[in-house]
């Protein structure tokens, strides 16, 4: 799991992440009897007090820390190298890093979404089954502003709609190709997080639209994150779901269907 630490994945890991291991355990023959997780990122300090708390919950065994920055190439594939050395495989990888500042809009891009093309390519040197993987899933992190457009945040939505984009095309090819690997991405709305802060900071050139925006956080309230969690976990085990964008609402999530323009 890729930029897991702060945020969204961090505050609800071990309450859900374990809760599913058999049924991640059961979708392939090689995973032996326990779920083991890496996690990448590059924020070290939160990384420290996590890997404390699991380690002490699960085991040193289960779990491993990797510093890497999804910007950089040769950190991404040394970290998937050291994950297979270390676990003898990859099912799961989740594209979880991200930012959000409108000021810095050409890194927002590389990390939102050059990143989890990145990363995507480089685990499917492990994942697929045409180069001797045993298949797997991969689930990216886009947001709602994947599907329709925060105004306040431009490139943040072009970043997360190339995301789903991305993930759909890249579903379609993987299928056709035999590669084994399933592609979804999660659309979740606002949640608690470090990116959720000092929203007008972030904002750039468009901080004039804050209060915009913070009637679309009254619209669409506040998502909580073990419910981005629980969504993370459907698109993992159920078989089903592949080119899927689910979309994470306070009240319910649902599936957005996929625009054809041939129908
Ligand atoms: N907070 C929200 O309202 C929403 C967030 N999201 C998405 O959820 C994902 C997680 O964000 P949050 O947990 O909210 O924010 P966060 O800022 O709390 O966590 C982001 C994580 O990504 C890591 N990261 C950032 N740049 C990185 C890089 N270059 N390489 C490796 N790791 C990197 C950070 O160190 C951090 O651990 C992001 O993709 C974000 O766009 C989607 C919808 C809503
Ligand atoms: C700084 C910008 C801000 O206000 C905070 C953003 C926090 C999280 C980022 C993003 O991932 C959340 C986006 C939520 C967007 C919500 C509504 C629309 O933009 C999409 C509408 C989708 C639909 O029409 O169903």
């Amino acid at each position: 799991m890729i930029g897991a630490f702060v945020g969204i994945f961090e505050a609800q890991f071990s309450q859900c992440f374990w809760a599913h291991e058999e049924a991640a355990l059961g979708l392939w023959t090689d995973c032996g009897s326990s779920l083991q997780v890496a996690l990448l990122d590059m924020n070290k300090t939160e990384a420290e007090s996590l890997m404390q708390t699991l380690t002490k919950q699960y085991g040193q065994e289960r779990l491993l820390f990797l510093h890497c920055d999804v910007e950089q190439e040769e950190q991404v594939k040394a970290a998937f190298q050291k994950t297979m050395d270390t676990f003898g495989g990859i099912h799961i990888l989740c594209n979880n890093a991200g930012i959000l500042n409108e000021s810095t809009w050409e890194k927002m891009i590389s990390v939102n979404l050059v990143g989890v093309i990145r990363a995507t390519y480089l685990v499917l040197e492990h994942m697929n089954k045409l180069k001797g993987g045993q298949g797997g899933v991969i689930v990216n992190t886009a947001s709602l502003a994947g599907i329709g457009p925060l105004v306040s945040c431009p490139v943040y939505t072009a970043s997360k709609h190339g995301v789903v984009g991305f993930t759909r095309a890249m579903s379609a090819a993987s299928a056709l190709s035999g590669y084994g690997v399933r592609v979804n991405c999660l659309c979740p709305g606002f949640v608690q997080t470090g990116l959720f802060s000092n929203i007008p900071a972030r904002l750039g050139p468009f901080s004039h639209l804050k209060d915009g925006t913070q009637l679309l956080v009254e619209k669409f309230g506040i998502v909580n994150m073990s419910q981005v969690v629980e969504a993370f976990f459907e698109l993992v085990t159920d078989e089903t779901k592949d080119g899927a964008a689910l979309l994470v609402f306070q009240q319910e999530r649902k599936y957005m269907p996929a625009v054809s323009v041939t129908d």
